[in-house]
């Protein structure tokens, strides 16, 4: 039994897919941005507007460190939690990692259809949305690339669930 752990750009579906994986998998679900927020007591936009981006990026680096191996987790990252400290080296020896590689397109879609409050990189009222996420993904990518198994496109639970199993 392995963790599993979904990476990507913001809105790629982390959270709304690892839910469902675990679910049917019956193994528990971690969102580490939801851990974040409790361990702290405050928001993301809170943590990076009162105490920075790095104290943000600590903090992401010790709630990894709390998964082990064989937790039979499904672990749902921060958006750039992979590409900060040897984050990515930790995740992938400590679980089956999955890049959800969504269009950045379809990421601004769904950034402005359904706001994100709480991203403090990834602002739906900024006019250069589009191409603040277009240089962020391409900075992103040899790191997320590095995921065990990388998925193209808009994705579902179900190919999720089929492409781990193969894997595995
Ligand atoms: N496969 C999908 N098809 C259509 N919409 C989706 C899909 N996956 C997620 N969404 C929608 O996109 C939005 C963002 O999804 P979600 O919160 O799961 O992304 P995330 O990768 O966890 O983002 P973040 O890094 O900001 O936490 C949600 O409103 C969700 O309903
Ligand atoms: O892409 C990012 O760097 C982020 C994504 C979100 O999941 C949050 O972790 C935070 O808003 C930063
Ligand atoms: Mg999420």
């Amino acid at each position: 039994m392995k963790n599993i752990f979904l990476i990507g750009m913001p809105s790629s579906g982390k959270s709304t897919l690892g839910k469902r994986v675990a679910d049917t998998l019956h193994y528990r679900f971690v969102d580490t941005d939801k851990l974040i927020v409790r361990e702290e007591g405050r928001s993301i936009a809170e943590i990076f507007a009162e105490s920075g981006e790095a104290y943000f990026r600590e903090a992401e680096r010790r709630v990894l460190r709390t998964i082990r191996p064989g937790g039979n987790l499904v672990v749902s990252t921060g958006g750039g939690m992979p590409c900060f400290h040897d984050n990515m080296a930790y995740i992938n020896s400590t679980g089956v990692s999955v890049f959800l590689d969504v269009p950045v397109d379809v990421l601004v879609q769904r950034i402005t259809a359904h706001g994100q409050e709480d991203r403090p990189l990834n602002n739906a009222a900024d006019p250069k949305l589009a191409e603040v996420l277009r240089t962020r993904h391409e900075s992103r990518l040899p790191i997320y690339t590095q995921a065990h198994i990388i998925i193209s496109g808009e994705t579902t639970e179900e190919e999720i669930l089929q492409r781990v199993g193969k894997y595995l």
